[in-house]
């Protein structure tokens, strides 16, 4: 796809901190309207030799990630290299699988490597004009007064000072950026940790680099109170999360030494064990990540910093939708740009905010909301029953009954729309299944007279 031509060309310099996945895909933005843009990165250059990747290595990309990424020409280029993945395949304790679809027929997220995505990004930035990378520049702190930003250079450990006069804090769930508006009168902040961590595993290639699971699904091991999920690889390889309390009778502190590992896994997770040879090597040397959410308020300061992606909204991973809310913050607020022109930066951060504030605080809950739909109600024939026949109703009344899951990953109706309508259904859902005990009820004459019924109640 051809890359899109600057259409605002202003003299505007600003300034990009962290160029993980929304830093780069914003500064892409930001350069395609002619801005020139600095951007700052702690890390080293992803794309040199030798650079330590950070723990998770795929991600699940879906409509408004690609929506994002698609607005500067780029969807076309990651899709060949992401693995569709059209449904949950679940694994219980016997190895027995069953299949839930993600949505209908050609509806698919896909499990595309982070490392990738980033460095493609970057690339694409750095080959816009006017875009300029810092790399190994570890923001120590801002001083909002004087607009000055505190660098580290992270060879020399030399502390700088650099001026901007528009920051953008893209520097993730432990922001910098944000840490210095948390000193400003009347700023909101919280951030909630959950009672679990996270370890990445792997589940090998086969002979050949085949994948020794379904490839073109994501799988889980539901367990209640536990889970592990994998999503497929290019090379044949999953990239395994275990997510895991930290603490308890069953939890990371319950497993000390490599014979407590595979005592666990041989346990719980059987049909996996075979295909994980690291298993135990890898539990010990890999982290155990912690898993939060942040909320914050304001995401501006006047209207010469915005913070933007993890740094303004962390949610916990289990939608799948972290870094997929943090790219349409780029689709948004170019949207902004083109409705009120480039240098109505007040106008703009006070509308990025407005808007974008109740949707991320109401995917901030839905991830929350998946957790226990992943590691618990997905083992619940009746859950899945349930699937089915929201599936029947969905078709049965096209563009009336949208399931939850699709508004989320499949359209990009704004998230506390999708919420909102998504508890509405439940509630319906509530009342139909009890008088549904199989698939087939659905088309009983008594079972029709209550969808009919409900469905008229609700306009
Ligand atoms: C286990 C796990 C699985 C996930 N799976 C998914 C998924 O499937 N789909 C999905 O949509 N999202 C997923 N997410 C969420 C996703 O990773 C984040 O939402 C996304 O990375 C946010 O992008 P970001 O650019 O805002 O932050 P980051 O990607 O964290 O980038 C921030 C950048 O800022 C840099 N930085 C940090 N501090 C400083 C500083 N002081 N100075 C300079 N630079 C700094 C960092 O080095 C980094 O490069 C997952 C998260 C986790 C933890
Ligand atoms: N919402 C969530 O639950 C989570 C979201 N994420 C997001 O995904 C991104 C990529 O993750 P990943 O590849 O794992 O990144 P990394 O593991 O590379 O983590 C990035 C940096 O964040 C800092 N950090 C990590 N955990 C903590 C913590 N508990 N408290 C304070 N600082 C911490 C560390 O900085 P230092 O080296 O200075 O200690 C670390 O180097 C993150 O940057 C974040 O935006 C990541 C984890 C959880
Ligand atoms: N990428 C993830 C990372 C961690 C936990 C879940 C996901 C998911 O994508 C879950 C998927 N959306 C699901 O609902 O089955």
């Amino acid at each position: 796809m051809a890359t899109p031509t600057p259409s605002h060309p202003t003299t505007e310099r600003l300034t990009v901190m962290g160029a993980g996945l929304v830093g780069s895909l914003l500064s892409l933005y930001l350069a395609h309207r002619g801005h020139a843009v600095e951007v700052f990165e702690r890390r080293g250059d992803p794309r040199r030799a030798g650079f330590q990747e950070g723990r998770s290595i795929n991600l699940a990309l879906s409509d408004r990630g690609w929506k994002a990424l698609g607005g500067v020409g780029v969807a076309n280029d990651i899709r060949q290299v992401g693995i569709p993945m059209s449904g949950r395949v679940m694994h219980d304790v016997h190895g027995n699988l069953t299949r839930q679809p993600y949505g209908h027929d050609g509806q698919a997220i896909y499990s595309v490597n982070r490392g990738h995505l980033n460095r493609r990004l970057l690339d694409l930035a750095e080959a816009q004009t006017g875009v300029t990378l810092h790399f190994g520049q570890q923001c120590t702190g801002i001083d909002l007064k004087t607009k000055e930003l505190h660098l580290r250079d992270t060879a020399t450990q030399q502390e700088h000072h650099e001026p901007y006069t528009r920051l953008f804090g893209t520097d993730g769930a432990f922001s910098a950026v944000r840490s210095a508006l948390q000193r400003t009168d009347r700023f909101d902040y919280s951030q909630d940790f959950l009672d679990y961590g996270y370890k990445e595993l792997t589940i090998a290639a086969g002979p050949g680099g085949a994948w020794q699971l379904e490839k073109n699904a994501l799988h889980i091991w539901p367990r209640g109170q536990y889970l592990m999920i994998a999503l497929p690889n290019l090379d044949g390889s999953f990239n395994a999360t275990l997510f895991f309390p930290f603490e308890g009778p069953e939890s990371f502190a319950a497993l000390q030494t490599p014979a407590d590992v595979t005592a666990f896994f041989d346990r719980v997770f059987p049909d996996a064990v075979p295909l994980m040879p690291a298993l135990t090597e890898e539990f010990f040397a890999h982290p155990t990540g912690s898993l939060l959410t942040v909320k914050c308020f304001p995401w501006k300061h006047g209207d010469d910093v915005l913070l933007l992606g993890d740094a303004a909204h962390a949610i916990v991973p289990f939608y799948g939708q972290g870094m997929n809310a943090g790219f349409e913050d780029c689709t948004v607020l170019n949207a902004l740009f083109d409705q009120h022109g480039d240098s109505a930066w007040d106008v703009i951060f006070a509308e990025f905010q407005a808007q974008r504030k109740p949707n991320n605080d109401a995917m901030a809950d839905l991830a929350l909301y998946n957790f226990v739909e992943m590691r618990d109600r997905v083992a619940d024939p009746k859950f899945l029953l349930q699937k089915k026949i929201e599936a029947k109703i969905s078709a049965q009344f096209p563009g009336q009954w949208v399931p939850l899951y699709s508004q989320v990953t499949f359209s990009d109706t704004p998230y506390a729309e999708a919420w909102a309508a998504g508890q509405r259904q439940d509630a319906i859902m509530a009342r139909l299944m009890p008088h549904i005990q199989a698939e087939a009820d659905y088309d009983q004459p008594e079972v029709q007279a209550l969808v009919q019924q409900e469905m008229a109640a609700r306009h």
